[in-house]
């Protein structure tokens, strides 16, 4: 992931938007020099619009507002409240009310779950479904009311039999009246709610079933507070909408006072008679629906407004050394046969490896053995076989769609794309289980802590979702809060927290759930070098005491060093190295693990010995050719030749001395590395030299600055392909 600005631009300010700047200006320039703020100002929606859109516009403004200003001109305000308390109008009111409320409860019945199927499941004919579900909205009223005759009347499809079995007979009467209403405000809550559910990303709910939360459970307690605000305003709007409703009641239940006649209906009666009094009853419908709109615009519609973040660092974070013992690289690399670079078969269970550090409290629960080894086989888009010991950490690292998220997600059991033959975790085999039920957290990009919880219930839900009391999951959450060194934060909200914090919280939670296979994607990707650091090192520090397997997906080759014992390389799904850190460095088996690790790489094709004693030449494929003191494969072999940075000399004229490779180029790019100048030379073979900013001094390096470029054919080491 990577975070790009435009340079000199100010913060939070869109593009082309910046008031322009003329430094200098004399004479001429200044009329045409902007005033700060001017073009903005333009924008501004209080700016002066076209005519031609404003006067329109303006007429449409007052197309709606005539009628309505006719019902305050017409009403009899002196008798006002009078009519409005007559019987037969409180009769109504309370007919329409007791309607418009049934109505919407049905609506919420059935019209939930059919938004939730219609935004989340992919099923033949869904299009036709949203067609039915709109068709309502668009339905003169009496032909809907027709409709339901020929439907639900005593002589329509379902109408009799449903009386036989019943009893109960729909026309005329007042669940006739609901059924009506219903029918025609439920597509206003299901295409709300749909938009909302739409608009939700799954990795909210993933990540809720990756704690532990069985669908139900992930549905109530995340889904719907999460569109909390679609479903308010769906609801509102159905219920607005089954208040007003006419035509279809009229057509279906019939105008009966005291079981169908709701107020929309007198309105129409008293109008014969009674037209000041038809006025009376209509404001009262006015000012309802307009309270509706009201409350939506005011509070529904518009969301929370999540609290600002503050600083994107991570102040709680504890200084380094600040815990107990620490995981280094190397000891996760204990497993059999997985050296010598290619992927492993899945191993046999190793055994526990000895906790390095004090072990954490509280400690996950162990599997029968000690630890919680991974055995996988997956296969699909991406295909890899992974043995792991308990307690290693993996990083997963590969170019963009080489299938690392694919991976997690298959081990997960939530892609079609690729999916785990077999998956044990420790001796557990949960490649049949659904994804609640497997034992594996998952810690997205963003952490994806749920929104409207606090960091101590994002904590302890997936304790809570195991059926662990609120009180204990609430106490071991913040035992973890404490542990990550976020404790302090435990009351605020998601929003409410900086990007460090905000990922150890996300680490808490998976932690707190008792995975038996940890999956961390990027976890430091959307952290600034401040944080990163820090975070990276309560990383370790707690991943030191879990006694499963951690993956972690990771683009940063400090990550992949520092935090795992064993990296894993993905290319085009599948798995093309899978060893020790330094394995890896030494001997990267494909040309962008090297160059991502920073080392010059160049695959080729071995000749036959020079003349001259070195052991090999290799003809590269990009251009040039490179000699090797090493004894290289057959003639024809492929192999990749891989050479440190630092192991390259430049020199501005062609050198005479000991350097078996050389070549010129020309300096593309020269960025600082640590206390060291990298620099780029586009040259054939293209290479990356790390040299002292006194050596490029004394070299007068710029970029564009012919170079030779001298490498060693000690220097020069291969790897096989
Ligand atoms: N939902 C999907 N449907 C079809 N193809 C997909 C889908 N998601 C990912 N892919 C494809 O699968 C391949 C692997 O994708 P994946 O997201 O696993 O890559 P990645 O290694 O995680 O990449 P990145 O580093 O960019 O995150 C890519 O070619 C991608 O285009």
């Amino acid at each position: 992931m990577s975070r790009t600005g435009t340079p000199g631009r100010v913060p939070g300010e869109p593009p082309g938007e910046r008031p322009e700047q003329h430094g200098g200006s004399t004479g001429g320039t200044t009329a045409r020099r902007a005033r700060p703020g001017a073009r903005n100002r333009l924008r501004r929606p209080g700016g002066r619009p076209p005519l031609a859109l404003a006067l329109p516009a303006a007429l449409a403004v007052a197309f709606l507002l005539v009628p309505l200003a006719g019902v305050l001109a017409g009403t009899p305000w002196t008798g006002l409240p009078e009519r409005l308390t007559r019987p037969a109008v409180l009769e109504a009111l309370t007919l329409s009310l007791a309607v418009s409320g049934w109505a919407l409860l049905l609506s919420l019945v059935l019209g939930v779950p059919l938004a939730w199927l219609l935004a989340r499941v992919r099923f033949p004919g869904r299009s036709l479904v949203r067609v039915l579900v709109m068709l309502p909205m668009v339905l003169p009223p009496t032909v809907a009311g027709v409709a339901l005759l020929q439907g639900y009347g005593r002589q329509g499809l379902l109408g009799g039999r449903l009386e036989a079995w019943t009893g109960l007979s729909l026309p005329f009467s007042t669940a006739g009246a609901v059924v009506a209403a219903a029918f025609v405000s439920l597509p206003f809550l299901v295409i709300s709610l749909e938009g909302a559910l739409s608009g939700l990303h799954p990795r909210y709910e993933e990540t809720a079933a990756s704690l532990g939360a069985p669908p139900l459970r992930v549905f109530a307690t995340v889904t719907l507070p999460m569109v909390a605000p679609g479903l308010l305003a769906g609801a509102a709007l159905c219920w607005a909408r089954a208040l007003g409703e006419f035509g279809a009641t009229i057509t279906f239940a019939g105008n009966l006072p005291g079981t169908t006649q709701t107020l929309p209906l007198q309105v129409y009666l008293l109008l014969q008679d009674d037209p000041e009094g038809a006025t009376a009853v209509s404001l009262l419908l006015l000012a309802i629906a307009t309270a509706v709109l009201i409350a939506l615009r005011g509070r529904w519609l518009t969301g929370r407004r999540p609290a600002a973040s503050p600083a994107g660092v991570d102040h709680s974070a504890p200084p380094p050394g600040a815990d107990g013992g620490t995981r280094t690289p190397a000891d996760g690399g204990t497993e059999a046969g997985t050296d010598g670079g290619t992927p492993s078969a899945p191993e046999p269970n190793p055994g526990p490896e000895p906790s390095p550090g004090p072990a954490p409290e509280p400690s996950p629960p162990a599997a029968p053995d000690g630890g919680l080894p991974l055995t996988a086989e997956v296969t699909g888009s991406t295909r890899v076989s992974l043995g792991v010991p308990a307690g290693t950490t993996v990083a997963v690292v590969g170019p963009n769609g080489a299938g690392k998220t694919t991976l997690l997600r298959a081990l997960l059991g939530l892609t079609p794309r690729a999916r785990a033959e077999r998956l044990f975790l420790g001796d557990r085999d949960v490649s049949a289980l659904p994804p609640h039920r497997r034992g594996v957290a998952w810690v997205p990009q963003d952490g994806a802590l749920f929104p409207h919880l606090s960091a101590l219930a994002n904590t302890a839900y997936g304790a809570r979702a195991q059926g662990v009391s609120r009180a204990d999951a609430r106490r071991e959450a913040q035992r973890w809060l404490d542990r990550l060194g976020v404790g302090g934060l435990a009351h605020r909200r998601p929003g409410e927290l900086s990007g460090g914090q905000a990922q150890r919280v996300a680490l808490a939670r998976a932690l707190a759930a008792h995975p038996r296979l940890l999956l961390l994607d990027e976890p430091l990707a959307a952290l600034d070098q401040t944080t990163r650091a820090a975070v990276r090192h309560t990383l370790r520090t707690h991943l030191a005491g879990f006694p499963g397997v951690c993956l972690i997906v990771t683009h940063d080759p400090v990550e992949a060093v520092s935090l795992a014992g064993r990296v894993l390389v993905l290319e085009e799904g599948r798995a093309v190295q899978y060893a020790a850190p330094p394995e890896v460095s030494r001997h990267p088996r494909s040309p962008w693990v090297a160059r991502m690790l920073g080392r010059n790489a160049w695959p080729g094709t071995t000749a036959a010995a020079d003349g001259g004693g070195a052991a090999g030449v290799l003809h590269l494929d990009g251009g040039g050719r490179l000699v090797a003191a090493d004894p290289l494969p057959p003639a024809g072999s492929r192999v990749l030749a891989v050479v440190g940075p630092e192991a390259v000399s430049l020199h501005t004229r062609r050198p005479s001395g000991s350097p078996r490779n050389v070549w010129r180029g020309t300096v593309r790019e020269i960025g600082a590395q640590g206390g060291r100048l990298r620099v780029l030379i586009d040259a054939e073979p293209d290479v990356v030299a790390e040299i002292t900013p006194q050596a490029a001094a004394d070299l007068s390096l710029g970029e564009g600055s012919p170079v030779w470029v001298g490498v060693k054919a000690t220097e020069v080491t291969f790897v096989t392909l």
